[in-house]
């Protein structure tokens, strides 16, 4: 009997926010097309199957409606998603419109106040001292760290040599856990020797978790009845336990500091100490004060998340373009033979040796413009922009979609197809079309690291083994979570070349 009274008055609030939204947007976004919403549900029933329909849905609609279309995300909320070259230099390019869209609210409880999704005074001052922790002479430090790993991944990989199909990506994701651990806090997880410990366990839990939120459309009232808010905790408090006993060891190592010498120092993990991020932010001042303990967390767990599966998606993608792609491998492998002559089926390479392999570099691009591992990004306009004679308004989403920029026939040529040539006189050209590390102000600060990271790996596993489609041939089924996956993995073979 309630419900009867209850609908009516629902109904009412529900058309009266409808109708006092769209007065007072009457003259913002004039004429921006999109496909039109379908009552209080927008466009969302096009996106129920989640982040598997998401890429295809968004490339469908940019074909159709051009290249900046409004998508309207249920309960009369408008996202701007945009291709469009120079929305996208303006956006991109803009120290104003930094602060990122209310999606990266579903990171807040892992990630607080980090680098990623922070912004004003908090993330610029924070961005200035973070900067200098990834300067070239300190990025060279973790090449040892890369090679380390990489020596441990290459076993566990030719367990798997002479198999029909290996799901690959899996195994390169514990790597990039085990390498991004070692850089942000100079301590080991062993996350390839024991993938499933509580704190592997736990970080991989959280980003599935929050790209099950990003689909899930639940509000955050309903979202605490579900299963996946219990395993939030859960997770939350182990990953935090652990990154706070680490900050906790280091700050005892700090103020010790002058009573050992560097080089005998090695800590409870086992690693020699080389400086890490966590080191370099544990001496940072901000208008002479230090850090606080929960900054340090959310700086660190920023770095752990960013910088693990990010890499990890574009490592594995690359390589199944190898696999998939005999002629570019026999080129890789011919320059990895001309950069060690006479051992190149041992060499650790040093960073001049990575910069030497240009070859290497333009399959790595060419892999990001196919699969960029971070597929759109959100902003929130920070005031109203008149730009081409349309009025957006402030507050409203902005979608930025390099998937789709990179997959565009207007910037890129016959853009399904792998072609690492293309990038061979890139520099300078359209870079606001290219963005797999987004660009201007708020670019990714890892970019550096990244870039040596993945060279030196896939050199390893290339002079280690020859690689080939999976048999059966594998198709991968790609989706746009928070990172660029494939659902049902990414599957090659692999042969010892020795
Ligand atoms: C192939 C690997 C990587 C790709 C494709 C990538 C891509 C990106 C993109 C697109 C953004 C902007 C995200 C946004 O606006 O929401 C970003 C930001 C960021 N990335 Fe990366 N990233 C990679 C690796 C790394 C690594 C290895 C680290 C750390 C060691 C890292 C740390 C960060 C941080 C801290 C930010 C936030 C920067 C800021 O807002 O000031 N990334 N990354």
């Amino acid at each position: 009997m309630w419900i009867l009274l209850v609908l009516p008055i629902v109904a009412y609030i529900l058309v009266h926010i409808a109708s006092s939204r769209i007065k007072s947007q009457s003259k913002y976004l004039r004429n921006v097309p999109g496909k039109k919403p379908f009552l209080i549900f927008g466009n969302l029933l096009d996106f129920l199957p989640g982040s598997i329909v998401f890429l295809d849905n968004l490339m469908g609609y940019l074909k159709t409606y051009g290249d900046t279309i409004l998508f309207h995300d249920g309960l009369f909320s408008w996202m701007l998603v945009s291709t469009d070259y120079e929305f996208n230099e303006f956006m991109h390019s803009s120290s104003v419109h930094i602060e990122k869209s209310n999606l990266y609210h579903f990171f807040h409880g892992w990630l607080g106040q980090g680098l990623l999704t922070s912004f004003g005074s908090k993330w610029r001052n924070h961005r200035k001292v973070i900067t200098h922790s990834f300067h070239f002479s300190i990025l060279q430090q973790f090449i040892g760290s890369f090679d380390g790993v990489g020596d441990n991944l290459l076993k566990k990989l030719e367990s798997d040599a002479g198999k029909d199909s290996v799901e690959i990506s899996q195994l390169i994701s514990l790597y990039t856990l085990d390498v991004i651990c070692e850089a942000a806090m100079g301590v080991k997880i062993h996350a390839l020797d024991s993938g499933n410990s509580q704190y592997v366990k736990s970080i991989k839990d959280m980003c599935n978790i929050v790209a099950d939120r990003i689909f899930s459309y639940l509000s955050p009232r309903l979202y605490m009845l579900t299963a996946n808010y219990y395993k939030e905790k859960r997770a939350l408090r182990i990953i935090h336990k652990h990154v706070d006993a680490v900050i906790s060891q280091r700050i005892e190592e700090h103020n010790q500091k002058a009573k050992k010498s560097e080089s005998s120092q090695a800590d409870d993990f086992g690693v020699k100490k080389r400086l890490a991020f966590l080191d370099m932010l544990l001496d940072a001042r901000i208008d002479g004060k230090p850090l606080s303990r929960k900054e340090l967390r959310d700086e660190v767990n920023t770095f752990m998340f960013e910088g693990h599966d990010t890499t990890s998606s574009a490592i594995s993608f690359a390589l199944f373009a190898i696999a998939t792609h005999p002629e570019v491998q026999g080129k890789l492998f011919d320059e990895q033979t001309q950069i060690f002559p006479s051992d190149w089926k041992s060499a650790h390479a040093s960073h001049k040796q990575l910069m030497e392999m240009k070859y290497l570099d333009m399959v790595i691009k060419e892999t990001l413009r196919l699969y960029p591992p971070v597929p759109f990004y959100g902003r929130k306009l920070a005031q109203d922009v008149d730009f081409k004679g349309t009025l957006y308004p402030k507050g409203l989403t902005v979608f930025l979609f390099p998937y789709g920029c990179h997959r565009s026939a207007k910037y890129f040529p016959e853009p399904e197809k792998f072609i690492p040539e293309r990038f061979e006189n890139w520099t300078g050209k359209l870079p606001y079309a290219y963005t797999p590390f987004s660009a201007g102000p708020r670019n990714c600060i890892g970019q550096k690291f990244a870039m040596l990271e993945m060279l030196a790996i896939i050199s390893k596993i290339i002079r280690k083994f020859k690689l080939a489609p999976a048999r059966p041939e594998h198709e991968m089924q790609l989706a746009g979570e928070t990172i660029l996956i494939s659902k049902n993995g990414v599957n090659i073979s692999l042969e010892k070349r020795f």
